[in-house]
């Protein structure tokens, strides 16, 4: 495994510290509110446990599976639901935290749709965010870490559904792309 790594890009304790950060902001703005907290999967698992343990907000929380890689390094743009959430989130305040926003197209999709539900609010957490890759413009109050435009592993995102579960956000070695 640690062959396959070009390098560690963000450290276990720097994305605890980040999170610990967003957390204190979460928690002043949403300062006696009820909060919906809405991770998308699969990639945004390891964000949503850590992040919503680091809240003193009492959230709820709930789930939404959307793909746009497949296997592959390239969004394809395509946004397919492969589970919709349980929660009507009309007059709710909604919270969607993601891992990673790239291209931006998976999120402008989702929030387009469940900005279309009537929340009573609507905003994104992510940890990473690649500015050079951006294709749609977002507006997201909680950005974690503004990373370079390189394929990251780790800390639940994946390459062919791999290393989800490093404990750190890594760059891939170029041999693992089959190069
Ligand atoms: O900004 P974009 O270019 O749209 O890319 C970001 C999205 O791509 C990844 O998910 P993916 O579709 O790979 O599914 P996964 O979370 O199950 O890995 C990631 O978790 C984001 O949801
Ligand atoms: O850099 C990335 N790594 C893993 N998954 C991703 N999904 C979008 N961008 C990335
Ligand atoms: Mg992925």
């Amino acid at each position: 495994m640690g062959n396959d790594l070009k390098s560690v890009l963000i450290t276990k304790e720097e994305i605890d510290a980040k999170l610990a950060e967003l957390a204190g902001r979460i928690d002043r703005d949403y300062q006696g509110r009820d909060l919906l907290i809405v991770g998308v999967l699969k990639g945004a698992v390891m964000v949503m446990a850590d992040l919503a343990r680091a809240v003193s907000t009492p959230v709820t929380m709930d789930w939404m599976a959307v793909s746009s890689y497949g296997s592959g390094t390239r969004s394809s743009g395509v946004v397919r639901i492969l589970k919709d959430l349980d929660t009507d989130i009309a007059g709710r305040h909604v919270l969607v935290v993601e891992d990673i926003i790239d291209s931006g197209l998976t999120l402008s999709w989702l929030l387009t749709n469940l900005g279309s539900r009537g929340p009573a609010s609507l905003a994104v957490c992510t940890l990473l965010r690649k500015p050079e890759a951006a294709q749609v413009d977002i507006d997201v109050a909680y950005v974690g870490f503004d990373i370079p435009n390189e394929f990251v592993v780790g800390y639940g995102l994946d390459f062919a559904e791999k290393y989800r579960n490093l404990p750190f956000v890594g760059t891939l070695a170029p041999h693992v792309y089959g190069g």
